[in-house]
């Protein structure tokens, strides 16, 4: 067992993360990055069995895939604790690749990082601790809260202290089973801690730069790269409101709405894409950018608070680094709501995930639809 070297100054959040030494037996995602390889290490520096599970997404260069999992190996040695490998390109490729390809043919920007996290990551990794390792516990390096409600018996999800970190976004989507064997040990962090920490355990990815993007745009080199790769070039129109063809397109699936540079269209002033249109292979744009007073959003998750059959008031993210704005969330049937914003909203894009807070609490989420 290595030996803990002490916080020099042990900060208010240093000492929360101790709260965690009922835990036994942990299996924590590694990427290869700081902030996993942290989360081990201060897991297993207070005390905890832990073991390292590097899920290998896909084939080809970049995170997680070769560099990450050697690095993820390295710091399980540094460590002295076991690490798996879970070859998981398989599903990967059936969730998240297949998934963004029906998307972006239909004229959606889906979202892949919730429904990665969901069906790939968390899913994929509990189901593996408790089969063939025999724990109940999981953890990565979000940045994100988890609180469990005694009054409601729920897990709530709550965004991280570190607000510019903060990743609960893109863990909407999980379910109370995911969350009650999930922990976050850098929710409460702030990201420099989390490097003075690696720095301290002297950990070989403390000054590893972070990963500035999408990990298909990472190891493809841009999202049409990726997109390229499989879906044929389809030439169709650039057109206005009006009809008016402006330029040509080798393939809506190279749009999202609110796109304004890459059009390739002359004009004293910018155009926007406002909508793309499958059916007739347009891409429409418009002098000014699309707003919207509602939206549906369906397959949506309720988190931190169950269904509720009243509207409810709340903070609702239409993109990871968008504004909360305040809206009205009203139950429709089944797992949609409708969205009515208190001021209309630019760029409104189906497929992305629309997620509601009250306060730091995340209380639900899902996937915009398309307009009617
Ligand atoms: N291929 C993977 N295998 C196992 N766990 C993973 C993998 N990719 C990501 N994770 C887990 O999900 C967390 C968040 O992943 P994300 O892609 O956002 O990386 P990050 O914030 O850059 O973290 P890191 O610095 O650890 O790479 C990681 O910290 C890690 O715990």
């Amino acid at each position: 067992m290595n030996v803990l070297p002490e916080f020099s100054s042990p900060t208010p959040a240093a000492n929360k993360i101790k709260k965690l030494n009922y835990m036994k037996k942990i299996v924590v995602g590694l990427s290869g990055g700081v902030d996993s390889s942290t989360a081990a290490a201060i897991l297993h520096h207070q005390g905890h069995e832990v073991i390292g599970l590097t899920l290998w997404l896909m084939k080809g260069k970049g995170q997680c895939c070769s560099e990450g999992i050697i690095d993820a190996a390295n710091t399980c040695e540094q460590l002295d604790i076991p690490h798996h490998i879970l070859d998981i390109r398989q599903t990967f490729q059936t969730n998240i690749v297949d998934h963004l390809l029906k998307g972006y043919s239909a004229g959606i920007t889906p979202l892949p990082c919730s429904q990665c996290n969901k069906t790939v990551k968390f899913g994929p990794m509990l189901q593996y601790a408790r089969e063939k390792l025999q724990s109940h516990h999981i953890a990565t390096g979000h940045y994100a809260q988890i609180n469990y409600d005694e009054e409601t018996g729920r897990h709530q999800l709550l965004r991280a202290i570190d607000r510019n970190k903060d990743q609960s976004y893109f863990l909407y989507d999980l379910s109370q089973d995911l969350l009650a064997a999930t922990i976050f040990p850098l929710g409460q962090l702030q990201k420099t801690d989390t490097r003075r920490i690696a720095s301290q355990y002297k950990l070989k990815t403390a000054h590893k730069p972070e990963s500035q993007d999408l990990c298909l745009v990472e190891s493809n080199g841009s999202m049409q790269a990726f997109l390229d790769k499989y879906l044929p070039l389809n030439p169709g129109d650039i057109v206005d409101t009006t009809g008016k063809i402006l330029g040509q397109h080798n393939g809506i699936h190279h749009y999202t709405i609110g796109q304004r540079k890459g059009l390739g269209i002359a004009a004293p002033e910018p155009f926007y894409v406002i909508e793309l249109d499958p059916i007739n292979n347009k891409v429409i744009v418009d002098h000014s950018k699309a707003t919207q007073k509602e939206s549906t959003v369906n397959s949506v998750n309720w988190v931190s608070i169950p269904q509720p059959s009243i509207p409810i008031k709340a903070e609702v993210q239409t993109r990871y680094r968008s504004t909360p704005t305040s809206a009205t969330i009203i139950p429709l049937e089944n797992t949609r709501v409708k969205i009515v914003f208190d001021q209309p909203q630019q760029n409104i894009t189906p497929g992305q995930a629309a997620v509601w807070y009250q306060d730091e609490k995340l209380l639900g989420g899902g996937i915009i639809e398309p307009k009617p």
